[in-house]
């Protein structure tokens, strides 16, 4: 990447600061409980429950944000599809750019992502959980046309394909096991959200980010929040993801913690819980001398899910604060403007705040 481009320069309010405060008080959980049962079918009998439940909670409702150790995803397949990850970016861009993502073929490598309309010093590589993954033809909401995604394989390294969609089956019974803590922190059955994933629209990012000459001027990742219901990200040891901390607006650093998860509340769980829980927005920062490593999890939900209020969870004196909106229409509209540099933000959940 060389010298920096203006494409990725940040304004000077977003630029990153040179002190960096590093997260005390993010939260850092034990998922122990769910994982020493032999039937996890019913896991709020436990008693053992009732103290995560509470504590997913408060880390939903303070933070937005959490850290999980004990999780159950083995660290064997962590370490594969990390070891292809690197092997994959290592390769000459030509190599990388055969699996280009574009408007079509919304899965592959990918790097010029733009961020609110700055360039992000990074290069990915997306896949999507689900194959095929059922989604809109267009963001149009009259059109009524479906078109299935499906995901781009490199030749090399040939174990890249395995190591993903291993990894995949892990991630995903840890981010629904979360699903139904948070359910039962929101005093709702455990089951409650299964139903919206059964068709999901999640998918699996690798990101690197290469060494920046310029690291006080760009991010790794602008400020944004994730558009989809829960993040479940592995990131390495060199650290560089910053969280706006909801009491003061401050950028804090999440310290790496080895083996464990960060978690993130989405855009679509705030809609659900009616700002009973935000998504909170976060950054990543990049350093002129190491590169960086990290592969998020998106839990999304069905196309054809309408992204409204929890029914239990409102009422007449705590109304819906969000109009339904449909999560196929809205993830459409992203991809497509994902490609542009626009003169506009994005698509955001607040277009469909009910106003007050
Ligand atoms: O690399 C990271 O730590 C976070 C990346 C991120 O926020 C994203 O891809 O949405
Ligand atoms: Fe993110």
């Amino acid at each position: 990447m060389g010298e920096v481009d203006p494409a990725f320069i940040q304004d000077p309010e977003h630029r990153p600061k040179l002190s960096i405060i590093e997260a005390e008080g993010i939260p850092l959980i034990d998922l122990s409980p769910i994982n020493s049962i032999p039937t996890p079918d019913s896991i709020s009998e436990l008693k053992a429950i009732e103290g995560l439940v509470r504590e997913i909670g408060s880390a939903c409702k303070d933070w937005g944000f959490f850290q999980v150790i004990n999780h159950g995803v083995a660290l064997a397949k962590r370490e594969k599809i990390e070891t292809a990850a690197r092997k994959f970016f290592a390769q000459p861009l030509e190599e990388k750019r055969k699996i280009r993502r574009d408007e079509k073929i919304v899965a592959g490598y990918y790097d010029t992502e733009h961020t609110k309309n700055v360039r992000d010093w990074k290069e990915v590589f997306d896949f999507v959980v689900e194959e095929p993954t059922l989604v809109p033809a267009s963001p149009d909401p009259e059109d009524k046309e479906e078109t299935q995604w499906i995901n781009q394989w490199p030749e090399n390294p040939p174990e890249l394909r395995p190591a993903c969609e291993e990894y995949a089956r892990e991630v995903e019974k840890l981010a629904l096991k979360l699903m139904g803590l948070i359910a039962l922190s929101l005093g709702l059955p455990e089951d409650r959200f299964n139903s919206y994933f059964k068709d999901q629209t999640s998918f699996i990012r690798l990101n690197h980010y290469p060494p920046c000459p310029s690291p006080r001027l760009a991010l790794g990742v602008g400020r944004h929040k994730d558009g989809g219901a829960l993040t479940v990200l592995a990131q390495d040891d060199v650290g560089g993801l910053e969280v706006k901390r909801k009491t003061d607006g401050e950028w804090i650093r999440v310290k790496p913690t080895p083996n464990a998860y960060i978690i993130n509340v989405g855009d679509v769980i705030q809609v659900w819980s009616n700002e009973r829980y935000e998504s909170v927005e976060h950054r990543v920062m990049v350093n002129s001398e190491k590169e960086r490593f990290s592969i998020p999890f998106f839990l999304s939900p069905a196309h054809y899910t309408q992204v409204k209020p929890l029914e239990e969870l409102t009422n007449e004196r705590n109304p819906a604060k969000y109009k339904p909106y449909s999560w196929g229409k809205f993830i459409t509209h992203r991809k497509l403007s994902n490609f542009k540099k626009l003169s506009t933000e994005n698509i955001q959940i607040y277009h469909f705040k009910v106003s007050e």
